[in-house]
């Protein structure tokens, strides 16, 4: 086979050296306004910028003259054993960021070993990811929407498709205010008006994709996509609450992990009430802006479930070294939404293996440089925040 040549896209992908490479791949390939809705955040993107920047205040403290000639990644989560500890999270709409959308997300997911976790908001239907990734651990996120015979009917085509473990997301009583998407005019699908004429000039590649792909719907709940916050606000049901995890317990056969909780108290309710884990998380900053930073908020999350939970983290995790900072200071696993997001924009599903590649590598290292001998040997003292 004739050598592809080095500037071509997947040679790109390839030589990218860390997840921000991709993002930056991922700018040039994507239309401006489908790049800044999965970059973007809430309002001032204060907690966006405040989650990046909790792991740079990460201060390892390693040890050395250890024997580190291996470094076992696997972990085990809600009682199955995976390849290292990180999930590939719930993002809507992911056929706009590439047509191969999640079917790819959850075939690399498959490959590398972790779950993937289909959202509410998937372009691709339950039974569309169980057929793509059959050995992968396919899992689902749950928007509660008013209609709640609907839920139900969600429930069972995820349950059908032989997904065994439901994520509730309930940061998302309202609409955040994404400002660079209502800059941007923002519909789902994009739509190709006259400002997007010098759009489809700069990328050509993705509309022509985009035009000649499977339309984008969602395949698990009605309503024509289009005006995102509007939808939202149409859709979801702003009045849930505690009690409402009972009926959706008594629905689901599987594990229930609750995600978006920002708070000790409201984990340790959480946990006296059965779940199975909860997710430390700001939805990535695309909610409540200067909501808690979720990387500084863990340890109390942490201490407050004491064991009755398992406890995930999410938001601004880059890299493998921020997975171990996270684990060390008490998450079972995290989860990545922008990081495998930037992969698949910039290269498909090679991009979102990359992604994973990457993850695994920086763990690995980070592991060794620790002296931590695995990841079941990371632990607080190998981990502190400084001050700034
Ligand atoms: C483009 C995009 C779409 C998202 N869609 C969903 C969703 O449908 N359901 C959900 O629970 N979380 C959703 N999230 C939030 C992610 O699951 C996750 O909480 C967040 O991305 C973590 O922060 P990170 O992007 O810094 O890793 C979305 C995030 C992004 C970036």
């Amino acid at each position: 086979m004739p050598e592809r040549p080095r500037w071509s896209r997947a040679a790109r992908v390839a030589a990218a050296a860390d997840v921000w490479d991709l993002r930056r791949l991922a700018a040039k390939r994507a239309p401006r306004m489908v790049f800044d809705y999965v970059d973007g955040a809430a309002e001032g993107e204060v907690s966006l910028a405040r989650s990046v920047a909790a792991f740079r205040r990460v201060e390892f403290a390693p040890r050395v003259l250890r024997d580190v000639s291996e470094a076992p990644t696997a972990v085990e989560i809600l009682g199955r054993r995976i390849s290292m500890p990180v999930v590939l999270g719930p993002t809507g709409f992911t056929r706009m960021m590439h047509r191969a959308g999640e079917r790819a997300v959850a075939r690399a997911a498959q490959r590398a070993g972790v779950p993937y976790t289909l959202s509410t908001m998937g372009t691709t239907a339950p039974a569309g990811v169980a057929a793509a990734a059959p050995a992968g651990w396919n899992w689902f996120q749950l928007y509660v929407v008013r209609d709640r015979a609907r839920n139900l009917e969600t429930l069972s085509m995820a349950s059908e498709a032989g997904m065994d473990v439901l994520v509730v997301t309930v940061d998302v009583p309202v609409a955040g205010a994404r400002l660079r998407d209502v800059r941007h005019g923002l519909t789902v699908p994009p739509t190709l008006r006259w400002r997007g004429a010098l759009e489809a000039v700069r990328h050509p590649a993705w509309w022509l994709d985009f035009l000649t792909s499977e339309p984008l719907r969602f395949a698990t709940v009605d309503g024509a996509p289009e005006d995102l916050a509007g939808l939202t606000n149409l859709m979801f049901d702003p009045s849930v609450t505690f009690a409402d995890l009972e009926w959706i317990r008594s629905a689901w056969p599987g594990r229930l992990l609750v995600k978006g909780v920002q708070r000790a108290d409201d984990a340790k309710e959480l946990a006296a009430l059965g779940v199975d884990g909860v997710v430390v998380s700001n939805h990535g900053g695309r909610q409540l802006d200067r909501a808690a930073t979720p990387l500084e908020l863990l340890p109390s999350v942490v201490e407050a479930v004491d064991g009755r939970s398992e406890v995930f983290l999410d938001g601004g995790v880059r890299s493998g070294a921020d997975v171990a900072a996270a684990v060390a200071l008490g998450a079972r696993a995290c989860f990545i939404g922008r990081a495998y997001l930037y992969g698949l924009m910039a290269g498909g599903e090679a991009g979102v293996d990359r992604v994973l590649e990457l993850l695994r590598a920086g763990l690995v290292r980070t592991l060794q440089l620790l002296g931590a001998g695995g990841v079941d040997g990371l632990g607080p003292d190998l981990v502190r925040l400084r001050d700034r």
